[in-house]
């Protein structure tokens, strides 16, 4: 045995002593707590004592709630932390550390190195000896830098010079060392291999001890407001924003929570694919929405749902409407609209049982009476209020006529109680005007509501005239009754600048995956509603598959341009004066251009359906691996046998994804294999997925469907047979009917 591997064992030994004394410890105390806290909680109870005799013995009740409920709080902390320690011990005796560096201080002692073991989460001994280092930590970037040498790290932002002598990688289970690295230089990491061969999973896994020099930079880039990643397919895009998250989580904890930031995902499926990540770090998950969602919530009207909005965005159609409801320039357009908003009519009258009960003259009145030099929202703010006092004074007056009165003491004792709650006992006139008062406002509460949530406005005549300004051309609304996600866009827009400001929770960090499918609207309208937010948007342009996109340099331009206005007036919404004075740039771009998922022959195979704009080469990290299969079919039918043998060949247990360019051929296969093999559904050995759905996720066999001529031939269609091929790990199958597609002769 090696003196090093010696060293190495000893070392985990006593990591391993000392995990299980503090589990121990840490368990002892957790039921230690417990059952002084069920003692307390019962002599608390019984402290209490209920008396709500006259005022002073209430508040005295309450004042003795409250004391206790202090107490009962604390002892909720103690057992909470305590609980999550002991939950991160028992994460480390499974696999205490993954990596050690042994670092050269320059400052003081240069000469003598000190090691550093690099885990999950820190661990100290009592006396606060870092026996592991938590990946997040200052001192862990250098083990992740992957040099040797000089290097340095930040610590409260200042920098700390270091030589570093040694990296590490270790191989452990509990208490056992199965192997370890030393890496002079990143040439071939057998650990990542290792880690890149495992099978794919239905949940995404973390890659603590695996993340790359390129990967690190971006999960510990705190300096710009806007990081814009553009990586190649598998490149670990979705792996680094949410390695990133558990970093902001961490290395910010003083400031922020989970609830100070929100991803941004593709569709549902991705929601739940990602969702365990940040919890097996230890973190909580934060809000994790689809745009449609996030819309959805400020919307008053139907929305689209995600199935009719995947449709919608995956047709080849090009629709005039929708590409400029889409576009940046409408999008400005709007946003200076407030003058020619002014000036048109937009009022709704308020109608009771179809008779207007506010016409629309009063309204305009009230809107004309507002200073013109005001902003459109100021002047409909005020039109509000007017309209509110109004309806208000209408309705005293009302109360006070005899009429009124009259009526109120007629009603049947079954009305009394539904509108006052109880029988009328003082008829005097005071009284009979304020009952009158309230059987008005609940008479006509529908009205109230409708001034409160600007029912009073008409949006699709605002909508309208702002679309008919730009084209000079009126806007067909379909007939349907819901929204599509882009008229939602719009109508927010003008909600959120001329009616009232949407109640944006405040987000320190967006992240946004999949970005490139955003429309440029989209990208406008979280720019303006998470003003103060800094964002991680990471995607790319080769899987830009829907009728809807947006490409980088549009995404920088649009930040460039808001950072230069508030610049220039003084504001710095997402701390950009502050940087802009430093000298810094606002916005941050990063390629990543390592394939990571897939094997070297898929990698080759997509990489040649990338657009020219890649001008640098796409690099496998995986071993070759098995040379796809292209397979051509006569009919639908000749699926059920291609599969027969699929499942015969595969190693067993295997599953196959076969992935369609539609939802509609996707559930015509679907039909079809379910009628004709029964026993290979119920076992789960397939699944047929659309490509919309399919994104972002990743699988061990892959066979793309009906890669022919006729149904892949735009520009568009290389582009998903690029997503389509890169969600293949280990095996890539093609099948075509007729003439293959060009893109695939190459393969051929
Ligand atoms: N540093 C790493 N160590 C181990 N595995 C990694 C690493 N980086 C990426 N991977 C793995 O590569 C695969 C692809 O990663 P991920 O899904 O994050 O890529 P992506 O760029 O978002 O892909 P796509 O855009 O094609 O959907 C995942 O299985 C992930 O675990």
């Amino acid at each position: 045995m090696t003196e090093a591997l010696q060293q190495e064992q000893a070392y985990l030994q006593h990591v391993y002593e000392q995990l299980l004394n503090s589990e121990s410890e840490l368990s002892e105390l957790l039921e230690r707590y417990e059952t002084e806290g069920r003692a307390k909680l019962s002599m608390l109870a019984s402290e209490v004592r209920l008396n709500f005799g006259n005022d002073s013995d209430t508040l005295e009740t309450f004042a003795n709630f409250e004391t206790k409920s202090r107490e009962i709080d604390q002892m909720n902390l103690r057992m909470e932390t305590a609980a999550s320690l002991l939950q991160k011990v028992r994460q480390l005796l499974k696999v205490p550390y993954f990596g050690k560096i042994a670092v050269d201080f320059l400052d003081g002692d240069a000469g003598e190195t000190e090691d550093f073991y690099i885990g999950r989460h820190g661990f100290a001994k009592e006396d606060s000896q870092h026996l592991i280092y938590d990946w997040r930590s200052p001192i862990a970037e250098l083990f992740y830098n992957n040099d040797l040498g000089p290097s340095s790290y930040h610590v409260n932002k200042q920098r700390i010079d270091v030589s570093i002598e040694a990296r590490r990688q270790l191989i452990v289970e509990a208490n056992q060392l199965l192997n370890f690295f030393d890496t002079s230089v990143a040439i071939q990491d057998d650990v990542l291999l290792e880690a890149l061969k495992q099978d794919a999973t239905s949940q995404m896994t973390d890659i603590t001890s695996t993340i790359q020099k390129e990967q690190n930079v971006i999960i510990r880039d705190t300096e710009h407001p806007l990081l814009l990643v553009n990586g190649v397919a598998g490149s670990g895009k979705t792996s680094t924003i949410m390695q990133r998250i558990a970093y902001l989580l961490y290395s910010l904890r003083s400031e922020i929570t989970s609830d100070n930031v929100m991803i941004l995902s593709p569709n549902r499926n991705f929601i739940d694919y990602i969702s365990n990540v940040l919890p097996s770090l230890g973190e909580t998950n934060p809000m994790n929405l689809t745009f449609r969602q996030l819309v959805d919530q400020y919307l008053i009207w139907e929305i689209e749902d995600e199935h009719r909005y995947f449709n919608r965005i995956s047709s080849a159609v090009d629709d005039q409407q929708v590409n400029i409801l889409r576009s940046s320039a409408f999008y400005e357009h709007v946003k200076l609209s407030g003058a020619t908003l002014a000036k048109s009519g937009f009022f709704n009258p308020l109608t009771y049982k179809g008779k207007d009960i506010v016409p629309v003259a009063r309204i305009q009145k009230y809107f004309d009476e507002t200073p013109e030099d005001n902003s459109l929202q100021a002047r409909l703010q005020a039109t509000k209020q007017k309209l509110l006092a109004y309806w208000e004074k209408r309705l005293n007056t009302q109360a006070k006529k005899p009429k009124m009165q009259n009526l109120i003491l007629t009603l049947s004792e079954e009305m009394q109680e539904k509108y006052f709650g109880s029988l009328i006992a003082d008829e005097s006139n005071a009284n009979l005007v304020k009952l009158g008062r309230q059987f008005l406002h609940k008479k006509y509460r529908k009205i109230t509501q409708a001034l409160q949530d600007n029912s009073w406005l008409n949006f699709h005549a605002m909508f309208n005239t702002v679309y008919q300004d730009y084209t000079g051309e009126a806007y067909q609304f379909a007939r349907d009754e819901s929204f599509t996600v882009d008229e939602a866009v719009i109508y927010l827009t003008i909600m959120h600048h001329f009616i009232d400001k949407l109640n944006i929770p405040d987000m320190r960090f967006v992240l946004i995956d999949e970005v490139q499918d955003y429309s440029p609207a989209q990208i406008h309208l979280l720019k303006d509603l998470f003003t103060k937010s800094e964002f991680t948007m990471v995607g790319d342009e080769n899987q830009a598959i829907f009728n809807s996109s947006i490409d980088f340099d549009q995404i920088k331009a649009i930040f460039e341009k808001e950072n230069a206005a508030s610049a220039a007036v003084g504001i710095g919404g997402r701390g950009a004066v502050a940087r802009a004075q430093r000298g810094r740039d606002y916005v941050q771009r990063y390629d990543l251009l390592n394939s990571y998922r897939s094997s070297g022959a898929i990698t080759k195979a997509f990489s040649g359906l990338a657009s020219t704009r890649n001008e640098i080469a796409i690099t496998p990290i995986r071993p070759y691996g098995e040379a796809p299969v292209m397979k051509e079919v006569e009919n639908s039918n000749d699926y059920v046998e291609l599969l027969e043998i699929l499942h015969t060949q595969l190693p067993k247990g295997s599953q196959l994804t076969l992935i369609t360019k539609t939802a509609q051929q996707a559930e015509t296969l679907r039909d079809l294999l379910a009628e004709q093999l029964p026993s290979l559904t119920t076992d789960k050995f397939y699944q047929v997925l659309p490509i919309s759905v399919s994104k972002g996720l990743e699988f061990d066999n892959v066979l793309v469907v009906d890669v022919s001529a006729d149904n892949y031939q735009s520009a568009r269609d290389q582009r998903i047979l690029y997503t389509a091929f890169s969600r293949a790990m280990d095996r890539l199958f093609i099948t075509y009917q007729g003439e293959a597609s060009p893109f695939i002769a190459k393969l051929r």
